[in-house]
């Protein structure tokens, strides 16, 4: 009977035992669950063929279960870029600092029987915009001709005499549109068209790849972005933000100072895997006589060719910072090949005359114009309406 007694008692115990251990398992899963971060959402750049999420077997199975309305998500809302058709319009106002130049060249010219002092005067006021020497020498040289000839102080005619010699300087026979060709790889599979960001620090290049990635969307272009600036802790995560404001995907590295060249052949790569129209890739800001940082540059242009060709290498300079730019412009020329110019910073600087000396040193056109820090505020760039903001 004892015996009885004590194996029914130790049976209890163990079952009481075990009961406890259960339930304290599932407590403590059950509060690490809790504690779990919620998944981060990351727009879907393509939506799955039907034939990939399910076969038709499980197609079959479907017919015998209830369905039960999966909860609506509410849609994304990305931004909707501006198109570059009347952009420069919108932005004229912001080449105020150009249009004082406009001014004080054509008060000059209107007041008639120019002394010397005049023509001076004339002159410093061009070098002052950083039209350079050799530009400046030009149009002091054909005006005073021009000028003798037509014998003129009418604001209207001298005003069309200025206008035509600004216009020949910033040379609107150059191609200044953007080779955005897709292409086929020696395998045969489609390439997208792949641009290349570089200038010195703080240029503007992270800023001008999201503005110009908007550009592209607003053109429905398929857009993948490469953050191959794995110098600055921030720049990732920068360009993240712009891209996800319009739904792309940026490819990027989460290592700080990994290499960068990785970074853009894996942007290469995601651009082939999805077939996007447009790979965008930004670099870390070198100063052009740091010669590893250079070469490093070259080095990325070097790996992501081996995906296929890099159809544009895009100079980021700094319109305040003129002559200066002209240096860095031909350094960056010699290692990477440069095929346009973006001029950023034109809004409220009184250096648009840089557009031509760079323009004259590199024999690479300027292309695109950034003119402020909203995220539209960048331009292709048209010769005419230049000269004519800066006369107006
Ligand atoms: N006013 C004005 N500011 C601009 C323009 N473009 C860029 N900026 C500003 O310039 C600053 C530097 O821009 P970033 O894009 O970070 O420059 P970055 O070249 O990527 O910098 P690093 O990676 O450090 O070399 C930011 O404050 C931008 O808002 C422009 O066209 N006009």
């Amino acid at each position: 009977m004892t015996e009885f007694l004590t194996s029914t008692l130790a049976i209890i115990i163990y079952v009481v035992l075990g009961l406890a251990a259960v339930a304290g398992v599932g407590f403590a899963v059950a509060k690490s669950r809790k504690e779990l971060p919620p998944a981060p959402q990351r727009p879907q750049l393509e939506t799955p063929k039907a034939s990939e999420t399910h076969g038709e077997a499980a197609e079959g199975a479907l017919e015998n279960v209830e369905t039960v309305d999966a909860p609506v998500e509410a849609e994304p809302e990305y931004d909707k870029p501006e198109t570059a058709v009347g952009r420069m319009e919108r932005l004229r106002s912001r080449l105020a600092g150009s249009g004082r130049l406009g001014a004080t060249l054509l008060a000059i010219l209107s007041k008639g029987d120019l002394s010397e002092a005049d023509w001076e005067e004339f002159e410093d006021t061009l070098l002052m915009a950083d039209l350079g020497l050799d530009a400046t020498e030009e149009i002091l040289g054909n005006l005073r001709k021009a000028v003798q000839v037509k014998n003129t102080t009418d604001p209207a005619e001298v005003k069309e005499l200025l206008r035509a010699e600004l216009l020949k300087q910033v040379n609107p026979e150059l191609d200044r549109s953007l080779n955005l060709s897709v292409t086929e790889t020696a395998e045969g599979k489609r390439h997208p068209a792949v641009v290349l960001m570089v200038g010195v620090n703080g240029t503007g290049k992270t800023t001008t790849v999201g503005k110009l990635a908007r550009l592209f969307v607003a053109e429905d272009r398929k857009v993948v972005l490469g953050a191959a600036d794995t110098f600055r802790a921030a720049a990732a995560e920068q360009l993240t933000t712009w891209g996800d404001r319009v739904g792309i995907e940026t490819v990027r590295s989460e290592q700080e100072g990994a290499d960068p060249a990785s970074v853009a052949f894996d942007a290469v790569k995601r651009g082939q895997e999805v077939e996007a129209d447009v790979v965008l890739v930004d670099t870390a800001g070198r100063l052009q006589n740091k010669s590893t940082l250079m070469d490093e540059l070259g080095k990325v242009k070097r790996v992501m060719e081996k995906r296929g060709p890099v159809s544009e290498v895009l100079l980021v300079l700094d319109a305040t910072t003129g002559q200066n730019g002209l240096r860095q412009a031909q350094v960056f020329a010699e290692v990477v090949d440069v095929t346009g110019v973006v001029l950023t910073k034109l809004d409220g600087s009184a250096k648009g005359g840089v557009v031509v000396s760079v323009q004259r040193e590199l024999g690479v056109p300027v292309k695109l114009v950034g003119l402020g820090e909203g995220a539209d505020d960048l331009a292709p760039f048209n010769p005419a309406d230049f000269v004519d903001a800066i006369l107006n």
